[in-house]
């Protein structure tokens, strides 16, 4: 069983930071040594609970540079990648590209790239694709809008997101996979999914993970909720059984914010 309360985990949780378009290459460098000091002055153990951050690509070389420099217990993943190779795609980034700058993961189908720049299911799975070829670990953003939500469809929504954004990958592949689960309506407007609401998706998305392909597999693949994640609700969100991490975009331009929802499971003990 998944629980922070008792301190034993099924999976490894992972804490992310979505910087969005925040934070210049200079200003990047200043907070990542920052969060780093304030993480390390808090004894915070990165082999328990793993910490990531998602820069904007113009970033990433400084963030390796410090990050190989210093030797930050930091990973950090691109916030989107081409499902191309190489070639005539102006404004777009390979997967190569990103694996060459060390990244471990990338952001595949975040809201704000499907409803900003259109993109489908379909292309998002071309995606999921591309990052495997790279050795990039996906993270597939899922997540219904409001509307679909008032409309009570929102796990089928979410879950036909997920059928299609996974297709084609083997039971390996899968194992490695990370989903986040992003309620549109959450996203920056300080509502929140109750962790029950958390919870239910999650198990919902776990479920038919075993369903595409098996339960060994479906139990290895972290679930994170992104939403208006901050250090006062992520320890009741993390708590919950299917939910191994958090996906942060406002607080995570904040060190101590950020840095308080790394070390949730210490509000836990103490609070
Ligand atoms: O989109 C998000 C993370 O990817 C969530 O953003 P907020 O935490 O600002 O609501």
């Amino acid at each position: 069983m998944t629980t922070s309360t008792n301190g034993v985990f099924d999976r490894r949780p992972l804490i992310a930071g979505n910087w969005k378009m925040n934070l210049d290459h200079v200003q990047a460098i200043t907070f990542l040594q920052k969060l780093a000091w304030t993480l390390d002055d808090a004894n915070h153990d990165f082999g328990r609970v793993e910490v990531s951050v998602f820069p904007p690509f113009t970033d990433l070389r400084g963030v390796q540079t410090l990050v190989k420099g210093d030797d930050l217990p930091v990973v950090y993943g691109g916030q989107d990648l081409s499902p191309h190779e190489s070639g005539a795609y102006t404004g777009d980034i390979s997967g190569q590209f990103l694996k060459r700058l060390g990244c471990a993961y990338v952001l595949v189908g975040h809201s704000e790239r499907r409803t900003l720049h259109a993109e489908s299911d379909e292309l998002l799975n071309t995606k999921v694709h591309a990052a495997y070829r790279h050795d990039l670990v996906p993270v597939l953003c899922v997540g219904e809008g409001l509307e679909i939500r008032q409309a009570g469809t929102h796990v089928e929504h979410t879950l036909e997101q997920l059928r299609r954004g996974v297709a084609g990958l083997d039971a390996g592949q899968a194992a490695r996979l990370v989903v986040a689960y992003e309620p549109v309506w959450a996203i920056g407007t300080g509502e929140v999914a109750g962790p029950q609401d958390a919870q239910e998706m999650c198990a919902a998305i776990r479920a038919e993970l075993g369903e595409l392909f098996d339960g060994d597999t479906a139990a290895k693949i972290r679930l994170l909720y992104g939403g208006s994640v901050k250090a006062a609700n992520a320890g009741s969100i993390l708590k919950e059984r299917d939910v191994d991490g958090v996906l942060v975009g406002g607080a995570s331009l904040d060190v101590s914010e950020f840095a308080s929802i790394v070390r949730f499971e210490q509000h836990l003990v103490t609070g």
